[in-house]
């Protein structure tokens, strides 16, 4: 169930017209989606992805929507956004903000092994550099102001061994992220939640990623760290996988040489990432959105993948 806003061919009859993409032959409701609504389209041009934004503003979305066209000019395997004949990208449909872009090819990898990681890592370096000269710029609205500012509020939900988990860890990123390590970071756009859902494959080849909706600006190794963290992990443990941990970052090191300081950085950001997917868990169980209708995500996983992270050395990056 994810199609929040119903649509028919109908509907897009007259709509499609300003997109030069000819008539709407068919539609097809994604039902795996859990924010938006999204439906396969087909036009007399090709196969396109349209979605319907059940809960972003139009406001908040041009940061998204174009680095997406940014980076697909840059031939980054992203869906690209559609201009209708005024040259715009986000439309209103049904009363909501909308957008068409290509549809990709391939599929989900849920059982990636190291070479399914190797491409990864190069496509996650390839865009990190293909973001440098995007101009729009939005913070990480889930990086360490938000940790601080939700962490309170999730708080008295805890049990007394979670509690001190997040007030510690919530310390911890608050005192690193004030260091001169942290502040040598390189930084740039990023995806922020490149997670096994989120990238296609055909075969062994990865042919495109996309869910951009929580791009912003941060750390580079930050993004690394959120990808590592769902790719290289043994799921029932949050344990590391060496060789696909191994794959991961020579193939973004090949493209995107780490610096010293992210070699330093390493450990206190993989605990980074895990704690905003945890928090971010533990918000959406016990402080769920009104009319929410899906079932939350599990946040003992990332709590575990956070104890982890703090317990165990991780591989090094290579330098
Ligand atoms: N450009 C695209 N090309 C091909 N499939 C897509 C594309 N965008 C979304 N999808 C499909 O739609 C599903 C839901 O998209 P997603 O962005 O995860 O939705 P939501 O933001 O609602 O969680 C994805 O799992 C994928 O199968
Ligand atoms: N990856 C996040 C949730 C975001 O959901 P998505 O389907 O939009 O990627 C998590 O696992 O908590």
């Amino acid at each position: 169930m994810a199609v929040f806003t119903a649509v028919s061919l109908d509907d897009l009859t007259q709509w499609i017209k300003q997109f030069p993409l000819g008539r709407a032959l068919a539609l097809d409701g994604i039902s795996s989606g859990i924010d938006n609504s999204n439906f396969f389209l087909t036009t007399e041009r090709g196969e396109y992805v349209l979605t319907i934004f059940e809960n972003l503003r139009f406001e908040q979305l041009p940061f998204y929507v174009q680095l997406m066209r940014h980076l697909a000019q840059q031939g980054i395997p992203v869906p690209a956004p559609v201009p209708n004949g005024d040259g715009e990208l986000v439309v209103t449909l049904h009363g909501k903000p909308a957008i068409i872009v290509s549809r990709l090819s391939g599929a989900s990898q849920l059982d990636p092994q190291p070479v399914h990681c190797a491409e990864v890592g190069r496509m996650l370096a390839r865009m990190h550099l293909a973001g440098r000269d995007f101009e729009l710029h939005q913070p990480n609205l889930r990086g360490l102001d938000w940790i601080l500012a939700t962490a309170p509020e999730v708080q008295p939900f805890l049990s007394i061994e979670e509690a001190a988990l997040l007030r510690t860890e919530t310390a911890y990123q608050a005192d690193f992220a004030a260091g001169a390590t942290y502040a040598a970071l390189p930084r740039g756009p990023v995806h922020a939640d490149l997670f096994r859902n989120n990238v296609m494959f055909e075969g062994e080849r990865l042919s495109g990623c996309f869910d951009f909706y929580f791009a912003g600006v941060d750390t580079w190794l930050f993004d690394i760290a959120v990808t590592v963290n769902d790719w290289c992990i043994d799921l029932a443990t949050g344990r590391l996988i060496d060789a696909r941990v191994r794959a991961l970052l020579d193939a973004y090191h090949a493209a995107r040489p780490f610096t010293q300081e992210e070699g330093a950085a390493w450990q206190p950001m993989l605990r980074a990432g895990a704690l905003r997917f945890w928090l971010s868990r533990l918000y959406d169980l016990h402080l769920p959105r009104a009319a929410e209708l899906l079932t939350p995500h599990d946040p003992t996983h990332f709590e575990r993948i956070l104890r982890e992270r703090i317990e165990r050395a991780a591989p090094q990056l290579p330098l």
